[in-house]
């Protein structure tokens, strides 16, 4: 009986252990995963041994280890990974248990982070940690190129892209003595040799975006002049210029009479040495003075150092910082809000002045003399000897600029009071550009009437008053001198050959440039080259108005109620070119007071010989001509 007693007491001891043991394991497991368990006993003694482990809430837990993978119970995944000090194996988890030591092996923030990731049921960071490892089939990542070639799922449509370049035939196959051309329909089974990699397709994509009018395959500015690797280039030098001017303090600027007028024909227009960019930095912050005055007293005379702490940057400062410290001066942040020196604020006054001259010159140019405008892109800053176009095309430099508000060439806007960008006072009014809220400080602004969504008057089309003349303009309301009546709108025309938009002197059109280089380009020959570039006689349009020296608007096709507006040599409308965010712009404003209900009347100006009404294509030639 007694022996019956002990051997029962050690089956219930026996059932205890296995009961208490797999409570803890359930116990556990349910912490970290709601999976059950695959293996309904637990492994045997000597498979496993069973440690002693502490849990986040500080309580010692006991957990299984085993001796050996082979010993375990069968997993429903495939498990990477060895088990590590203390694990335990859960169905398809293995449970690992981090040493108290351990227990913040990673930071607050990057367990926030992949908890965020692999959600909060993962745990990361305390002392349990559940690995969940699928199996996948090797990848191989190993780069052929920095930007490898499509999926094949995608060269169909890059086919269909060469296509349509081939349409307008003007793709010239990268090896002559090949034979192929993207027009031979035989060889497209031979389209996939010439199949261009992911970096050309991406360049062409970037390049079809529109800075100007910030879409895709604009008609009117062809193809983007940013270049990206210039684009990165020039973020960079962004983050160096502290002392870059913003647009308000652009626009606070004072004009220096003493200064001589620089011209982009010029050499005083080049950069000179005060204004050369300079690649090391100059610390103008005070905490970062402080940090390289502290980093001067850890490293003392070991400029090596230094110069790997600071990548070989602020070297001046640090210069500057040893002859303070020759001098006995205590760096402390306060020596240093003291610290502007005097050389930093006379780089910033030269540069101010230096922009406020070019201003004088430029911004008093009229928009028929301005050429053709196109955003510049260059790595450099904005000079003739950079190769900027705006430069060279005797233009001013927009947001749209690579080098936007930190350009040289930059115009700086206006900062009128309130309400008074429509007077003289204002350098926008003056120049006949229109404010532009990114760029101008000024306040409740009227400067900008087609840009605006402002009412527009009302008018309406109806029965010429001159006899044989069509239709005619009228007026529903009186109109007061200066009023916005509307934007000349219409197809536009290039009216001299386009080499000349390009304005570095290069011969090549910048989309032909592309595709020469076997860069794919969509068509997007909308402007009407075919009225006016490469044609002998150039034709004419009744309906068309010189924009630039370059190009021209005809309504002749395309237009609004404007287009109806008839000739006289007694006007009282006039047409006014407008530079709105570095393009011209044509807007009708009245010349006199004008009743309700009259015809308007323009003055096509001195070519336009009038006869009858008649119209024909050839019959009047666009005001003021191109070149031809
Ligand atoms: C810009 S359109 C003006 C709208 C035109 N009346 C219509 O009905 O479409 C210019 C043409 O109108 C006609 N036109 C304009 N002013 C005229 C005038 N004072 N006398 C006769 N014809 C005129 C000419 O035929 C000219 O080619």
């Amino acid at each position: 009986m007694a022996k019956k007693r002990r051997l029962s007491n050690r089956q219930d001891k026996d059932k205890n252990d296995v009961g208490s043991a797999r409570k803890k394991s359930a116990s556990t497991s349910s912490r970290v995963s709601k999976s059950p368990p695959l293996s309904l006993s637990p492994p045997s003694k000597e498979a496993a041994t069973i440690t002693t482990v502490k849990t986040p809430d500080g309580s010692l837990k006991r957990a299984f280890t085993p001796k050996s993978l082979s010993s375990l119970p069968p997993t429903t995944e495939k498990i990477l990974t060895k088990p590590g000090p203390s694990s335990q194996i859960t169905g398809d988890e293995i449970v690992m248990h981090h040493q108290p030591k351990h227990e913040l092996n990673i930071t607050e923030k990057q367990r926030l982070f992949l908890n965020a990731v692999t959600g909060p049921r993962k745990n990361f960071g305390t002392n349990h940690e559940t690995l969940r490892i699928p199996s996948f089939p090797p990848i191989d990542i190993t780069p052929k190129d920095p930007y490898p070639m499509l999926p094949q799922k995608y060269v169909p449509m890059i086919k269909f892209s060469t296509r349509m370049v081939a349409r307008n035939e003007r793709i010239v196959p990268k090896s002559e003595d090949s034979g192929k051309t993207f027009n031979d329909e035989e060889n497209n089974h031979e389209m996939s040799d010439l199949t261009p990699s992911y970096s050309s397709v991406a360049v062409s994509f970037l390049k079809l975006f529109c800075n100007q009018c910030n879409t895709f395959d604009c008609p009117l500015h062809s193809i983007s002049s940013k270049d990206v690797a210039v684009e990165a280039a020039v973020a960079l030098e962004y983050d160096k210029s502290e002392e870059a001017l913003t647009y308000t303090e652009l626009a606070e600027m004072e004009t220096d009479s003493s200064y001589t007028l620089p011209s982009p024909d010029n050499d005083s227009f080049i950069e000179d040495d005060n204004f050369s960019s300079n690649t090391e930095e100059t610390a103008t912050s005070v905490e970062m003075k402080v940090i390289l005055a502290r980093m001067k007293m850890i490293c003392g005379d070991d400029t090596q150092l230094l110069s790997a702490i600071t990548g070989g940057r602020y070297s001046s400062t640090l210069a500057t910082l040893d002859e303070e410290q020759k001098d006995g001066k205590f760096i402390t942040p306060l020596a240093h809000t003291a610290f502007k020196s005097e050389h930093l604020k006379q780089d910033k006054l030269n540069r101010k002045r230096r922009i406020s001259k070019r201003m004088e010159t430029l911004v008093g140019m009229k928009a028929i003399e301005r050429s053709f405008f196109r955003p510049c892109s260059h790595p450099d800053r904005c000079s003739r000897a950079a190769n900027c176009s705006c430069v060279a095309g005797n233009l001013i430099c927009t947001k749209q600029c690579i080098w936007g508000k930190f350009g040289d060439n930059l115009y700086p806007g206006c900062k009128c009071p309130k309400s008074s960008c429509t007077m003289e006072q204002c350098r926008c009014f003056m120049a006949n550009r229109e404010c532009d809220p990114d760029v101008c400080g000024c306040k409740c602004c009227k400067n900008n009437n087609m840009t605006s969504s402002k009412k527009k008057r009302q008018l309406f089309i109806s029965k010429s008053t001159v006899a044989n003349a069509g239709l005619g303009l009228f007026t529903k309301s009186p109109l007061a001198k200066g009023d916005f009546l509307g934007e000349y709108i219409g197809e536009y025309i290039l009216t001299r050959p386009v080499n000349s938009l390009l304005g570095n002197g290069e011969d090549v059109r910048a989309q032909d440039k592309l595709v020469n280089e076997g860069i794919p380009v969509a068509p997007i020959d909308c402007i009407r080259e075919d009225l006016h570039y490469g044609s002998s006689q150039p034709k004419e349009s009744p309906y068309g108005f010189d924009m630039t020296k370059d190009l021209a608007v005809d309504a002749i096709n395309i237009g609004n109620k404007v287009r109806y507006i008839n000739y006289s040599d007694n006007p009282n409308v006039e047409a006014i070119h407008y530079a709105v965010n570095g393009e011209t712009r044509l807007g009708i404003y009245a010349m006199c007071k004008i009743p309700a209900q009259a015809e308007l009347f323009i003055d096509y100006g001195p070519k336009y010989p009038y006869t009858t009404y008649g119209i024909s294509a050839t019959k009047y030639s666009i005001q003021n001509g191109g070149e031809n």
